[in-house]
């Protein structure tokens, strides 16, 4: 069954792409981190938490899973916005909590220690920066592990005596998160009318990987950028975030702050939501500014199917507008393409 791994590992990113910055040792923000205004997302453009807080939280759309009209609900948010914010949703808050807790331990050792874990050029697993940087010409704010099935290997290497810990909570929050996103694909596609069989892969052989995100409290907040904005390549994204820090872009309002909201996940959908869907359910452009005080961290769980499977518009649709590929060739084409990965396969 493809893997995560044997995607990526073709389309090797450069080591120097790979390497984060040494944050711990880091007491102004050097020039290779210093974003220019007028790049494509003017940080002056912010809808400032601090002056929209409220508004932004009654905008996106929060979701209560057991709510009778789930499916509607879910189905609308997905049309119109691409993310929403969901409550009731079953996943402990003491096991978020301890997750939060694990990846803070992680990224609180020494940059010697989280060095020897370093995801290398053609991998998929480990520390290192995220794979959207080898596209832009200055470098994030932020440091990230990537885990794919068992995280025991790097977690031996960080902790030779005691990894047991950090492997038990990921790996149950891996098992937990992979229920929820079935249960939310599920819903989703009740929405879309279309049904599991029309797949051509079972939602229970769906792949997955837990992202865990660093953001260090920066000397200089406003001259740089965690996470440049992007949209996500796989099917859906459900996140926990510690502070505040995420925005999704908005035709026709600019960038919204994704307010955090205690006990709730954020579900955003991917590039390959948007092409099953035949562009019904569109991938969502976000972005992640940092802050001054806090060490934000945020834990993403992406789903989608083994990478050797075929994905293309569901056969109701009229009127494909992508063409039909293996998830495989998606991830390499958004490897070289990146953000125009879906004008690529767009059937014109
Ligand atoms: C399972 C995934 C999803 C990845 C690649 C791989 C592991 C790391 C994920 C991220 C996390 C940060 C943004 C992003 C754009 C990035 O650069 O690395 C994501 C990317 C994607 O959605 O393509
Ligand atoms: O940190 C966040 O809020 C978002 C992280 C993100 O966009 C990602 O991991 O793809
Ligand atoms: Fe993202």
């Amino acid at each position: 069954m493809g893997t995560l791994s044997e995607a990526y590992k073709d389309v090797p990113m450069r080591l120097k792409h790979v390497i984060p910055l040494d944050f711990e040792s880091t007491k102004v923000v050097p020039e290779s981190h210093i974003w220019p205004e007028t790049e494509n997302f003017p940080l002056s453009d912010h809808i400032l938490p601090s002056d929209d807080n409220e508004k932004s939280k009654s905008w996106i759309p929060v979701i209560d899973l057991m709510a009778p009209n789930v499916v509607e609900l879910i189905g609308h948010a997905c049309e119109t916005w691409g993310v929403f914010q969901l409550t009731n949703h079953g996943i402990p808050s003491s096991l978020i909590h301890d997750v939060e807790f694990q990846a803070r331990r992680l990224f609180s050792l020494p940059t010697k220690q989280k060095l020897k874990v370093l995801r290398s050029a053609g991998g998929a697993t480990g520390y290192g920066a995220a794979r959207m940087a080898q596209f832009l010409t200055k470098y994030l704010w932020h440091e990230g592990f990537t885990i794919a099935g068992s995280p025991v290997e790097h977690a031996s290497v960080l902790w030779p005596h005691d990894h047991k810990t950090f492997c038990d909570v990921m790996e149950n929050y891996q098992k937990m998160m992979k229920s929820l996103a079935h249960q939310l694909l599920l819903l989703m596609l009740k929405w879309l009318e279309v049904s599991e069989d029309e797949l051509n892969w079972k939602l229970s052989m769906s792949q997955d990987a837990l992202q865990l995100n660093s953001f260090p409290a920066c000397p200089d907040p406003k001259s740089t950028i965690g996470l440049a904005p992007h949209t996500d390549s796989m099917l859906m994204t459900v996140l926990h975030q510690s502070h505040e820090g995420l925005q999704i872009f908005r035709d026709g309002i600019g960038w919204v702050t994704v307010s955090p909201i205690e006990g709730a996940l954020v579900v955003n959908l991917g590039n390959l939501m948007d092409i099953l869907s035949n562009g019904k359910f569109p991938s969502i452009q976000h972005r992640v500014f940092v802050n001054q005080i806090r060490h934000r961290i945020s834990v993403a769980y992406f789903c989608f199917p083994p990478t050797d499977s075929q994905v293309a518009p569901f056969a109701k649709s009229e009127c494909p507008i992508y063409s039909s590929l293996t998830v495989k060739e998606f991830l390499q084409i958004r490897a070289k393409h990146m953000e125009d990965a879906l004008s690529v396969i767009r059937i014109k």
